[in-house]
């Protein structure tokens, strides 16, 4: 795949500061030759660690750890794997709010590739477009499989919805436990993070407002 055809089929040309920094050649290589490279740097890591690589529970790791990143942690460094988001014309002329909460974050510190775990929720008001409801789910998954930090994830949902639905009027609060806090480092196994985005009328106190207090309603 050239730069071209994966400027194409990207993050829908948001703007480079809320990208994920990638090597301009990082698509370069198949699925298999990171697979087996990784297999191979992350085998070296273990022996250095003192690990005895012929014990049958521990020889086959460093695949099995190779596979995971490339296939199922960071699945979403690679932009073929972006989601389709079907989006509808608005023809009921639904022009609320409409909340989808409670999207589980399964994502990846990028300083320490420690879990983070959480959810997501996500408000727009639509103009011309709605999307399929499992398609925000779907995005929330595709940018949370990256190493990350929180607030780029935030961004990279919030501009993303933009963009497909045609409109400003978008808002992405994430709450999450990052592990590197909570299980090594300071070891705070209580505290939190809670990051927010949003557009056009969620600029508006009064709009933030009805949101926060749809998130916080008892849950069906
Ligand atoms: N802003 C931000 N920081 C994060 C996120 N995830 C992890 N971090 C922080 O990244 C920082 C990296 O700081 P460093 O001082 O380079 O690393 P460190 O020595 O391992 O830091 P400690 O965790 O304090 O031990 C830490 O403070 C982490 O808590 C995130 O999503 N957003
Ligand atoms: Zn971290």
């Amino acid at each position: 795949m050239n730069k071209e055809q994966i400027d194409i089929i990207g993050d829908n040309h948001i703007s480079s500061n809320v990208d994920t920094p990638m090597r301009a050649n990082a698509f370069e290589k198949s699925n298999d030759e990171k697979i087996k490279n990784i297999q191979h740097y992350f085998g070296k890591i273990m022996e250095e660690l003192g690990l005895d690589l012929t014990d049958d529970s521990l020889s086959g790791t460093p695949y099995r750890v190779a596979k995971m990143y490339v296939k199922e942690l960071f699945y979403g460094l690679n932009p073929e794997n972006k989601p389709k988001l079907s989006v509808f014309e608005n023809k009921y002329d639904y022009k609320k709010m409409l909340v989808e909460q409670n999207i589980t974050i399964d994502s990846a510190c990028e300083h320490h590739f420690l879990p983070i775990t959480g959810h997501a929720h996500i408000a727009y008001i639509p103009k011309d477009k709605v999307v399929g409801l499992s398609k925000i789910n779907r995005l929330v998954d595709y940018y949370s499989h990256r190493p990350q930090v929180q607030e780029r994830l935030s961004l990279q949902i919030l501009k993303d919805l933009q963009v497909t639905l045609n409109t400003e009027d978008v808002i992405v609060m994430i709450n999450a436990k990052h592990l590197c806090v909570s299980s090594r480092g300071i070891k705070d196994k209580s505290s939190f993070t809670t990051t927010l985005e949003y557009g056009g009328c969620f600029k508006e106190k009064s709009f933030r407002d009805d949101f926060f207090k749809i998130i916080n309603q008892k849950m069906i």
